[in-house]
């Protein structure tokens, strides 16, 4: 049976960040994900899992910045990571330690590393190298606190000039990594928009072990998974025939109220 997380960043938005944590218990989730701690001290955050019985399942290291008051602000800068991105390398590293520490206080096993938007005037292909090593040395760092670090392939419309766009890329960064501790965030919205035959890439990649979250929204609207042009009913249960024991994250932006959108999680509930 699938399991859901609740992504706090697009859902429950019509509450205050720190009440979405007690909705999401109340709708019946067991588990969390957002985009990023940095704007809260995590032991803030450790304390709403904790009263409302819930795990953390997933965050992002810092999109940029030196400082967590500077990572904090990235997002709304426009930085959209640095793992790909010349003469970033401290924030990268900062970032990541600064990703540990609160995985560490908030109990989350993975963290979402973003690669970051190609400079103008770059070709794509000329960061690869770069990419894979400042991957490698974080993937090392995540091994040595117990944790896996994530990439995430993410389509262009939203985020135009993104590093990492396709599944086949990312799996090309794992191969030259070569870590256990980096594997893939597969988005089923973005692999929808950027390149389809979703079921297909499922069958493909699930079976590898290399990925260790799944995302989801409906195409092209990103809200709820009941409609839009990917069938998600079919897409459940392929994901449940493949064995697959990780984590859903519900990524999307409820239509009209997050709770009067949750209908279509009925057949998936336990019981
Ligand atoms: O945008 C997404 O799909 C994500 O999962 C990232 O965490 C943020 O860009
Ligand atoms: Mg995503």
């Amino acid at each position: 049976m699938p399991q859901f997380a609740a992504n706090l960043s697009l859902m429950y938005t019509e509450l205050p960040f720190l009440d979405r944590f007690a909705a999401a218990a109340e709708d019946g989730f067991t588990a969390v994900e957002y985009l990023f701690p940095y704007a809260w001290d995590a032991r803030t955050l450790r304390a709403r899992l904790q009263a409302h019985g819930l795990q953390q399942v997933l965050f992002n290291a810092p999109p940029a910045g030196l400082g967590r008051a500077a990572m904090a602000a990235a997002w709304d800068q426009g930085e959209r990571g640095t793992a790909a991105l010349p003469g970033r390398q401290a924030e990268f590293r900062a970032g990541v330690l600064q990703a540990l520490e609160d995985a560490e206080v908030l109990d989350c096993p993975r963290i979402h590393v973003l690669s970051g938007i190609v400079p103008p005037g770059v070709e794509r292909e000329s960061l690869k190298g770069l990419c894979v090593e400042n991957l490698q040395w974080a993937a090392e760092q995540a091994g040595r606190a117990g944790r896996t670090l994530l990439i995430e392939p993410i389509n262009l419309r939203d985020m135009p000039r993104y590093f990492l766009n396709r599944q086949d890329h990312a799996h090309e960064l794992l191969d030259a990594v070569d870590s256990p501790h980096l594997k893939v965030q597969m988005d089923l919205y973005h692999c929808q928009i950027v390149e389809g035959d979703v079921a297909t890439k499922l069958r493909r990649y699930l079976p590898t072990g290399r990925v260790a979250h799944i995302q989801v929204a409906s195409v092209p609207e990103r809200q709820e998974p009941d409609r839009g042009e990917l069938h998600y009913s079919y897409l459940f249960e392929l994901i449940d025939q493949l064995g697959w024991q990780g984590w859903i994250g519900c990524e999307y932006r409820p239509a009209a109220g997050t709770r009067a959108g949750l209908g279509w999680r009925a057949p998936w509930l336990p019981g």
